[in-house]
């Protein structure tokens, strides 16, 4: 669903990200690791097609970036749920608003869709949060309207940029169960994060490939976490 081959990436500078060749198959659940400014978020942007490699080539579902238009792209994006870092709110709308932001900006703003959006709210347990503006909300209370505005069009796969980032570990477990639950829905998953603590506990529960940002190069990380 989401290729590498060879793929470098650099912001002008030197090359940040150099030789990644792997494959995100469908269901599977990735987290990427590697030290503050390794590239974990450029990591994550090239799988979405926020940024286009200036090497090689990625290839979502099966099409290369560099073959797809405008459209194609938001197509793409539509497949690809993210939860972004700073969950990137619209602040002067509700909760409820922005969760339900991508299905207005697919067209797909029925009375289905909102009937989705209130099952959705439940099960982030946020109903009761609908109608708060997002500063208002806690950490945890905007990591999961971020997972929640994240998965509203169904995607085949979640990257989550340190989801966990900022909530305390009963929190960044609840997290991790919503994660493992879109994951037993089949989809597949990918978390940056720097938390070990985190990787370790999700390893219990689900056969979970963690892969290092390392000298450039984006390495499958052996057992030793
Ligand atoms: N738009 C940009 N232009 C130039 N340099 C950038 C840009 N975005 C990121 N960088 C640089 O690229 C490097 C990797 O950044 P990135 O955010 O991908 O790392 P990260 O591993 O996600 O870091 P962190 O764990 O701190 O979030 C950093 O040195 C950063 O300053």
């Amino acid at each position: 669903m989401i290729a590498f081959d060879n793929v470098a990436y650099s912001y002008g500078g030197g090359e940040l990200l150099t030789g990644i060749t792997l494959a995100l198959a469908p269901g599977s659940f990735h987290f990427l690791t590697g030290p503050s400014g390794a590239g974990k978020t450029t990591f994550l942007k090239l799988c979405y097609a926020a940024l286009r490699p200036t090497g090689g080539e990625v290839r979502l579902f099966d099409r290369s970036v560099f073959a797809l238009d405008r459209d194609g792209v938001a197509a793409a994006r539509r497949r690809i749920g993210v939860v972004h870092q700073d969950c990137q709110f619209l602040d002067h709308l509700s909760v409820a608003d922005n969760v339900a932001l991508p299905l207005t900006v697919a067209g797909l703003d029925g009375q289905a869709a909102r009937r989705d959006l209130a099952e959705l709210l439940a099960w982030v347990g946020l109903t009761h949060r609908a109608e708060a503006r997002p500063p208002e909300l806690s950490g945890g209370e905007r990591q999961r309207a971020a997972l929640a505005r994240a998965v509203i069009v169904s995607p085949d796969a979640i990257l989550a940029d340190e989801p966990t980032g900022n909530v305390d570990w009963e929190m960044s477990q609840r997290l991790l169960t919503l994660l493992l639950e879109l994951n037993r829905m089949g989809k597949a998953v990918m978390i940056a994060t720097h938390d070990l603590a985190l990787i370790r506990s999700a390893k219990s529960q689900v056969q979970a490939r963690v892969l290092r940002i390392s000298n450039r190069r984006v390495q499958l990380a052996g057992a030793d976490l």
